[in-house]
């Protein structure tokens, strides 16, 4: 199909480089490409990261989870969605080096106020959450993404969104594809290598 080839090819195409809105913005556009730099494991590209904020911070998001933190490129660019209206973002990491520099990474951001980095077994470690939560980014184990989502939905509110990463056709998980489509409450659609789900009631 002319225009279309493959995931992400025109529409990234079509983007610009993020500009600085104020020296704070500045300060974390500064570190994510410190973080990418010298980055020896896999991270959110700029796009994704891009879209995760603007769809935190146009939903005016409370309180945001992140399965799988790496050293927190996508939790800086859920942070920056989140910062001005005082939400909040717990992040999972099983890898201890990896919380140290994630944590390292969110300080230098400006960001460790907003981010909460939980280490441990996220299968587990989500168990203890309570209350509210608006948005849930799915980027840990792949095969773990139906169980995370067996966990969190209780717990999402009607509007809520779970966006989750690596979806195509070579790393989607059967279960968890058939969990987010066959589900009438919910309305997904996948977009650029993310499913995006709408937790409709
Ligand atoms: C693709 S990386 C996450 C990238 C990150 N979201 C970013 O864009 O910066 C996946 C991470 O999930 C972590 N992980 C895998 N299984 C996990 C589990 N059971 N609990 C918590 N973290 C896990 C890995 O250690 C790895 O750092």
């Amino acid at each position: 199909q002319p225009g279309n080839r493959g995931p992400q090819s025109g529409d990234a195409a079509l983007e610009k480089a993020p500009l600085p809105v104020d020296e704070f913005e500045k300060k974390a556009l500064e570190v994510l490409a410190e973080i990418n730099a010298n980055e020896k494991y896999l991270n959110v590209p700029e796009n994704d990261g891009r879209m995760l904020r603007i769809m935190v911070q146009s939903m005016g998001v409370k309180h945001a989870v992140e399965l799988g933190t790496s050293t927190g490129i996508s939790g800086i660019w859920i942070g920056l969605g989140l910062k001005d209206h005082g939400g909040k973002l717990t992040t999972y990491e099983i890898d201890p080096g990896r919380v140290a520099t994630a944590r390292k990474n969110f300080e230098a951001a400006g960001l460790s106020d907003v981010i909460t980095v939980v280490e441990g077994d996220a299968h587990q470690e989500v168990t203890k959450l309570s209350g509210t939560i608006d948005f849930i980014f799915l980027d840990a184990d792949k095969e773990g993404y139906i169980d995370y989502l067996n966990k969190l939905m209780p717990l999402l509110r009607p509007g809520g969104v779970v966006v989750a990463h690596n979806i195509n056709p070579r790393m989607a998980h059967p279960p968890f594809m058939k969990a987010i489509t066959e589900d009438p409450n919910l309305e997904t659609v996948v977009r650029g290598g993310m499913s995006i789900s709408l937790k409709k009631k």
